[in-house]
């Protein structure tokens, strides 16, 4: 008898492109099917994981540092062996990979595992339309990444003008020619787009043979991984945080540091709500949410970038602890309410806008 053996689809893309807000509306649309996860945080506490806990029928997390570094794939066939136990009936396993993992490096450990129920399903990049251009220019090496995946999602095209995304698009297919791709808002982008792109589906047969170059090892490029430019600085608190004096923080944030989220306790009458942070360059939003029954009220944040001095970092989060929180007053929120965003990636249920992939030379005009 043959068994089905379980497809293992990897989410990639660099940092705050948006592949947890792609996962969870992913996993929304996909209540049909058992869906298992494995979250990759760089940092130590997994806000990505916390995001996408409850949705999920299986969920691991990994945090501090880039699954695409281990040295063998014990840990990864570890993760697969839990998720493809027969008695949870998991269809479709997802990796997402921390922002600064090196998709190549994944697809290998991947390969090498010796879990025989699974399948290599594809890699999907996640593009940020807005800092894709800049984040090249630091990075060149995402280029290699965008060669690497089956398939990109070009997201958060609301950030952008038309001419914008098509001058994204225009690149995309100069690096990955013919590469599908699906341009979405808040990633949200079909479920079929990636756990059923069968044979004929747009965007290509979903079991491509990987080429030679992609699979042999690579010792080389090891010293080329992103994350070993980046490093991570945790913050926690139990106490409620100044929201004057967090905002002084937030607009005086070093120019190194590329990506900021956690969760924020503010001490002010009349907010006693979750504030979920996320800052991604110059881009910084809060998102607001109601504490879970018996969550305990704290501030956790993961802040990664290059260069940060980490002991200052810390130095100037502890100075917003509010010394004295009864004296604080429901205005002092005014400058944090400026960055509110009610989820609007929670907000779309049944009828995502999604739009068809198209290879990406299709847009390429020369
Ligand atoms: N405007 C806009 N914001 C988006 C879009 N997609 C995601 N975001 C926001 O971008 C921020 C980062 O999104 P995440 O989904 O956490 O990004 P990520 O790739 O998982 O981040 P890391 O795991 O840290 O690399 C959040 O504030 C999201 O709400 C989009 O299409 N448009």
């Amino acid at each position: 008898m043959t068994t089905r053996r379980i497809p293992v689809v990897l989410v990639t893309g660099f940092l705050g492109s948006g592949k947890t807000t792609m996962l969870n509306h992913l996993l929304r649309g996909s209540v049909d099917t058992r869906i298992g996860v494995i979250v990759n945080d760089f940092g130590s506490i997994n806000i990505d994981a916390m995001a996408v806990a409850g949705q999920v029928d299986s969920m691991i997390p990994i945090e501090n540092g880039c699954l695409c570094c281990a040295a063998d794939s014990t840990e990864m066939d570890e993760m697969l062996a839990r998720l493809t136990e027969p008695s949870l009936g998991i269809e479709v396993i997802v990796i997402e990979a921390s922002g600064l993992a090196e998709p190549q490096s994944m697809i290998r450990t991947l390969l090498s595992s010796e879990n025989e129920h699974i399948l290599y399903g594809g890699l999907i990049e996640v593009v940020d339309a807005a800092e894709f251009e800049n984040t090249r220019e630091r990075h060149p090496e995402l280029d290699r990444h965008v060669r690497a995946a089956d398939a990109v999602v070009l997201n958060k095209a609301d950030r952008v003008s038309e001419q914008e995304r098509a001058r994204v698009l225009e690149t995309l297919a100069r690096i990955a020619p013919g590469a599908p791709v699906v341009t979405a808002e808040h990633g949200r982008v079909d479920p079929g787009f990636l756990f059923d792109r069968g044979p004929g589906a747009p965007g290509g047969e979903r079991y491509r043979q990987l080429s030679f170059a992609e699979v042999c090892t690579d010792e080389h490029d090891w010293h080329e991984h992103l994350h070993h430019a980046y490093q991570s600085v945790e913050f926690t608190a139990d106490r409620p945080l100044d929201p004057r004096r967090f905002l002084e923080f937030l607009d005086g944030r070093p120019a190194g540091l590329y990506r900021m989220k956690g969760f924020i306790h503010f001490a002010a009458p009349g907010h006693d709500r979750k504030f979920a942070l996320h800052a991604v360059g110059s881009y910084l939003r809060f998102h607001p949410s109601e504490w879970a029954p018996g969550e305990a009220r704290m501030t956790q944040l993961v802040m990664i970038g290059a260069g940060v001095d980490a002991e200052a970092l810390t130095k100037e989060l502890t100075d917003c602890v509010a010394a004295a929180p009864e004296t604080i007053a429901d205005q002092h929120m005014m400058g944090i309410l400026r960055y509110v965003q009610e989820r609007t990636d929670e907000l779309d249920t049944d009828e995502p806008d999604v739009e068809e992939p198209v290879p990406a030379d299709a847009s390429h005009t020369d």
